[in-house]
């Protein structure tokens, strides 16, 4: 059993802790990712979770087996955990078959299992390069095949793409989803980019504060966020302070239904994918176009100078300058009181 479960975490380095009673489980064969803003505590989670960092309380757990708490520190070369670090770290001076088998017994280094791993991560015949001959994805997928090779029963990757430039990210991100899940291998993915951990994660925990503020499926995060903190990080929001009577709230973009049939004054949030540009709704100026390539955002200003955004598919249909109208399709949410 290698499902990794870490209860009422307490863990810092001054006076004041970093994490505050985190608790978070990660069913066995998964991958979560970790998503948070910088300082939130995330690399310290990955530390603790390595065995180089102490706990205060609380407990981390894999399978049925008790890494750390107060009282107890398995070492991390003990724990059964493999790390892919931000940039590769490989042994410059050894071979990629060398730096893939280097945690390895001697026999199995050579029964095939390094050739074996370097297949499941695209790298087939690239044993006898040297790491400096790699291209910077090559070298992740290279960390990747060595945290793997002693069958760690979890994997631990800190922004183990944030070095590579966005195409082969998309293309890195993807292999890697495909490598771990054919491995089975239980994973946690460290990243402060939220089309990172919606796009290539099985389970999301958006981290606030050394606390995880939800966890859940990328769908489910996206579309129905814990709290308007939640919902601002993980994705693009265009929101009006609100109120809302009946499941239904009164905006700048007219009367929208919203889930919850809550009343009060709050904030009503809608994704720009939900506004569309056309003919029907309410007036709006076109104040500039941004396009993406596959998809572009249409700046509006609405009649009493609120500004929203709306994001459309493939060739944008107005110009800057354009008088045009905008409506919302689905239903909003709304949040009571102000953001958390
Ligand atoms: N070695 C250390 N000594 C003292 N404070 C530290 C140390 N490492 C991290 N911190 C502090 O702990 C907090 C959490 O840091 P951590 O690196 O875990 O955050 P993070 O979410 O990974 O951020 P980032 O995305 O920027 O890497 C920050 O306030 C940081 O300044």
């Amino acid at each position: 059993m290698s499902d990794l479960r870490v209860s009422g975490l307490v863990v810092g380095y001054g006076p004041e802790p970093v994490l505050r009673g985190l608790d978070l489980a990660v069913p066995e064969g998964r991958l979560l990712a970790v998503l948070g803003p910088s300082g939130c505590g995330k690399t310290t989670l990955l530390r603790v979770l390595a065995g180089f960092h102490p706990v205060r309380s609380g407990e981390v757990r894999l399978g049925d087996r008790v890494l750390a708490d107060r009282s107890t520190h398995v070492p991390p070369e003990r724990r059964g955990i493999g790390i892919v670090p931000q940039e590769g770290a490989l042994f410059p001076h050894l071979t990629v078959a060398g730096n893939v088998g280097f945690g390895l017994p001697r026999a199995q280094r050579r029964d095939g299992r390094v050739e074996e791993l370097l297949e499941l991560v695209g790298l087939s015949g690239y044993g006898r390069r040297m790491p400096a001959e790699l291209s910077g994805g090559q070298q992740q997928r290279v960390a990747l095949a060595r945290a793997l090779a002693p069958r760690p029963g979890v994997v631990l990757m800190d922004e183990p793409f944030s070095s590579l430039d966005a195409s082969l990210r998309d293309e890195l991100r993807a292999d890697v989803r495909t490598a771990l899940h054919a491995f089975g291998a239980t994973a946690l993915l460290v990243t402060h980019d939220q089309q990172e951990a919606l796009g290539v994660a099985d389970l999301v925990a958006v981290m606030r504060d050394g606390l995880v503020a939800q966890l859940g499926a990328p769908q489910q995060i996206y579309s129905s966020p814990a709290d308007l903190g939640v919902a601002l990080f993980v994705g693009e929001a265009v929101t009006f302070d609100s109120s809302a009577r009946d499941g239904v709230a009164e905006t700048p973009l007219g009367r929208l239904p919203v889930r919850d049939t809550v009343s009060g004054a709050g904030t009503v949030l809608v994704r720009p994918e939900q506004l569309h540009v056309g003919t029907d709704g309410v007036a709006a100026t076109v104040d500039d176009v941004l396009f993406h390539g596959h998809d572009a955002t249409v700046l509006l200003r609405l009649g009493d100078g609120t500004r929203v955004r709306s994001r459309v598919q493939g060739a944008p249909p107005v110009r800057p300058g354009d008088v045009t109208a905008v409506r919302v399709s689905g239903s909003a949410l709304f949040f009571a009181g102000g953001p958390s």
